[in-house]
């Protein structure tokens, strides 16, 4: 689903990775570990399509978004979902708004779910019309994974996902990772923490160059 080739960038004048290259099936979770700085953000950010590369390709789902914005808007919007540390939300939209961003994405099987049937597998019925700002870090961060849920994309991409959570919340967000690969999306997961490392089924450290 996501086939990284021969990449190779640098930030500040700095080289962060050269000709990386691996790839990443429907169905797997793969998590980016490695020091502070090393990379694994921007990395994400380039899979993402919403940084550049300095050499190498990247296709999505067999895609190849090369220097076109269209076909980059057009993958991000059919195959991609984020997931952020700071969970991504605009603060004074409502929760079911903040959902709605995330569509039209691909449906997956028969009916896609509605915000509220989202809302409810999340843990937070009931709750679309409060604003994002007056939720809790915890559910934000599930809201976010409405958002997935709505979505269903393709690929996940989650930047430190668990880190601004408690137990219970990183719980539940490494579970609906989890799920999320076992119903067939590619998963990737930029982490510190070896709790979530250990769930995926590839762990790739990157080193800092210098
Ligand atoms: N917008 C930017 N402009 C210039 N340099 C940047 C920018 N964003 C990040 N960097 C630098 O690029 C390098 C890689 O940063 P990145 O956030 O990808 O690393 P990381 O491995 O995700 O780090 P962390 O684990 O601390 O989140 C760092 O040296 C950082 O200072």
């Amino acid at each position: 689903m996501i086939q990284v080739d021969r990449v190779t960038k640098h930030r500040g004048g700095r080289l962060l990775w050269r000709d990386l290259s691996f790839t990443v099936a429907r169905g797997e979770v793969l998590a980016l570990t490695g020091p502070s700085g090393c990379g694994k953000s921007t990395l994400l950010d380039c899979i993402g399509l919403i940084d550049s590369l300095d050499a190498g390709t990247i296709h999505v789902g067999g895609t190849d978004a090369g220097r076109s914005r269209r076909r980059a808007r057009r993958l991000r919007r059919d195959h991609l979902g984020y997931l952020f540390q700071d969970f991504g939300l605009v603060p004074d939209m409502t929760v079911d708004a903040n959902i709605r961003i995330g569509r039209p994405g691909r449906s997956r099987g028969a009916r896609r779910m509605t915000t509220a049937e989202a809302l409810e597998r999340v843990g937070l019925a009931g709750r679309g019309s409060d604003r994002a700002h007056d939720l809790s870090g915890g559910e934000q961060q599930r809201v976010a994974l409405a958002r997935l849920v709505v979505k269903q994309p393709d690929v996940i991409l989650a930047d430190e996902p668990t880190s601004a959570l408690d137990d219970d919340n990183a719980r539940m967000v490494l579970d609906a990772l989890g799920d999320f690969a076992s119903a067939g999306a590619a998963v990737i997961v930029a982490t510190h923490a070896a709790p979530v490392a250990e769930r995926a089924a590839t762990v790739l450290r990157l080193e800092r160059t210098s």
